[in-house]
């Protein structure tokens, strides 16, 4: 069933992370109903290309625009619109951990569709057969090799039948028999559905004869976009390099080298030596026997694309002068460096986004379905890892306050206020502050590294990607099982807290129970028992918005979730005690002390 598919129309994009510019004015319209292969040196930004095009990465300039949203401007929830016509492969299949191979398969299904789990069942099928995974489908994205999460990941990116279809390096991992196999399929797809395929890769066989339409990202920019049978002709020295695969040409082994060589190319035409590299093929007097342009993959059933109709259309209409073109080779001036910004910024700008999650949590809490199940199972998580060391640590922290005070007491002559002072500083300050620091530390790490790695392995972005918001599928669980876990563990501090001031003072130091107990309805009031409970209510979102926040934005492999992990225990424990003085000072306003 021929569809039509979508368009995809990019002017002026430009990317960069800090002050390193990936590429910048890329100008390109991916034919509806094509497929496009964008192929580039590593590290040239083809997979951040793909990321922008999903919305995923926000550019700083440019639009990209499908059928009328631009993917640059437009709000999440347009963004979130459009997905929804996608399928994404990622680099390395961004799986769901903890869901088995048919689940994963199954899981946009059971997202955006009314479909029976029989209906499901048989479209996940038809597509794990088409990749090779049918008895594999139990097993846990753990449990299979690399080239088999791919195939995964490709059946669960066409599982909707998308109008856009992404893939980053579909065949990377896999064997030349599957290689072979999965373009055959890539080719059927299109023909079947008529979906604008773009893919990058850098399987030069793959390149030559599977798109209708290829282009190349060469230090920072598009050099080349147009028909596969214009490109796969071109005698320009990258292009030519770049499909032949040969070391020698201006693509050297790494993007310095690349650059230095450019700029030697430069210099000698700027010198008049007319032996610059970029334009030595063109210069030479022989003539350049044009390279062979092999048969184009067909679709195994015979019929005829209404892609390649299309397209054969568009390449009698092409000047292959015009392929040059696109996004130009001349030298252009460098892109002026980002404003610099100080420490004191940076976390002004941190304390900023953990707020604005903080919002969108809340907002997010009362939005339906509701993740019940994910819920319960963080709360129970939390509560296994911090249950035991609160209890721990609340015994000699209850003592100290204890044999503190108890001194105290006794030396200004008011031992019969021992009690009460104990209350009164182990429920009021430290049974939150120990509860959340319990939280942050056992807590707040894991729930850090979990979603760090989750990241990491481009979890996230398949979510989001899958349409899902992974603030309120992830985030919105987490957090409520720490202010759950939080209420839980500061009453369980507060009673060992108490009781353990109850064996120093009485035990240890011969206080009288009755004088202990006594003075609690001296001085202590209900007021004081709310708001320690609020306090660690407090501390557990907190302690759960920073891990969060930190985990999605882990920089690097990794390392750089270790370094996330830590980040967000020393961040949670200073804004506690900030936190805890400003709740603290303005309780002490609002509720007058008891016999004041
Ligand atoms: N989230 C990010 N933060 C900072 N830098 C990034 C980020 N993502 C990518 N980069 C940088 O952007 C550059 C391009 O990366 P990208 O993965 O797009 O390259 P690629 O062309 O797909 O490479 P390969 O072919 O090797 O997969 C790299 O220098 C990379 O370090």
């Amino acid at each position: 069933m021929a569809r039509g598919g979508a368009s995809v129309e990019i002017r002026g994009l430009t990317k960069s992370f800090g002050a390193q510019n990936i590429w910048r004015d890329v100008s390109l319209d991916l034919p509806p109903g094509e497929i496009t292969a964008l192929l580039g040196p590593s590290g040239t930004g083809k997979s951040v290309f793909l990321k922008s095009v999903m919305g995923l990465l926000r550019p700083e300039a440019g639009s990209c625009v499908i059928d009328g949203v631009d993917m640059v401007t437009a709000s999440e929830a347009e963004r979130q619109e459009v997905r929804r016509r996608f399928g994404v492969l990622f680099q390395d299949g961004a799986m769901f951990g903890s869901m088995s191979v048919y689940d994963n398969v199954a899981f946009p299904l059971r997202e955006h569709t009314h479909l029976s789990e029989s209906e499901i069942r048989s479209t996940v099928y038809d597509k794990l057969e088409l990749v090779g995974l049918v008895g594999e489908e139990h097993k846990l994205p753990g449990e299979v090799s690399g080239g088999m999460r791919k195939r995964a990941g490709l059946a669960r990116s066409l599982v909707t039948d998308p109008d856009i279809v992404l893939c980053d390096e579909p065949d990377s991992g896999l064997d030349p028999v599957r290689t072979a196999f999965l373009a055959q399929l890539i080719m059927d797809v299109n023909a079947a559905t008529d979906a604008t395929i773009l893919m990058v890769t850098h399987n030069i066989e793959l390149a030559r004869t599977l798109p209708d339409n290829i282009g190349m990202l060469y230090r920072r920019e598009l050099v080349v976009f147009g028909p596969r049978e214009l490109v796969l002709t071109s005698q320009d020295p990258v292009v030519e390099q770049f499909m032949e695969g040969r070391r020698q040409g201006p693509i050297a082994m790494s993007e310095e080298a690349d650059t230095t060589i450019a700029e030697a190319s430069a210099s000698e035409d700027h010198a008049g030596g007319g032996t610059a590299l970029l334009t030595r093929a063109r210069r030479a007097s022989e003539p350049v026997a044009a390279p062979a342009i092999p048969d184009q993959l067909t679709p195994s059933d015979g019929s005829v694309r209404e892609g390649a109709l299309r397209h054969r259309d568009r390449l009698v209409g092409t000047d292959p002068a015009d392929l040059l073109t696109v996004g130009g080779r001349e030298e252009k001036a460098p892109l002026p460096p980002p404003p610099r910004t100080t420490a004191i910024g940076r976390g002004i700008d941190l304390l900023g986004d953990v707020l604005a999650l903080g919002l969108e949590v809340l907002r997010l809490s009362l939005r339906r379905p509701y993740a019940w199940r994910e819920t319960i199972e963080q709360f129970w998580f939390l509560a296994r890892v911090s249950i035991l060391p609160a209890a721990l640590v609340a015994i000699p922290f209850g003592a100290v306050i204890a044999l503190q005070l108890g001194s105290l007491t006794v030396q200004i002559g008011a031992q019969s206020f021992t009690g009460a002072a104990s209350v009164l500083a182990v429920v009021q300050q430290a049974s939150p502050i120990v509860t959340a620091l319990v939280i942050a530390g056992a807590g707040g790490a894991a729930i850090c590294a979990d979603l760090g790695s989750r990241t990491i392995r481009e979890e996230i972005d398949a979510m989001k990607v899958l349409g899902v918001n992974p603030v309120q599928r992830l985030i919105v669980p987490r957090a409520h099982g720490a202010v759950l876990v939080a209420l839980l563990l500061n009453g369980l501090v507060s009673v060992v807290g108490v009781l353990g001031g109850y064996f120093f003072n009485v035990v240890v130091q011969g206080g009288t129970p009755g004088a202990y107990l006594a003075s609690f309805t001296a001085l202590a009031q209900i007021q004081d028992l709310f708001v320690g409970e609020i306090k660690a209510a407090i501390f557990g979102f907190i302690a759960a918005l920073v891990a969060a926040h930190r985990g999605l934005n882990p920089k690097g492999g990794p390392k750089g979730v270790g370094d996330s992990v830590n980040q967000s225990v020393v961040i949670t424990f200073l804004l506690l005690f900030f936190v805890n003085f400003a709740i603290t000072t303005l309780y002490l306003q609002i509720v007058p002390a008891k016999g004041a």
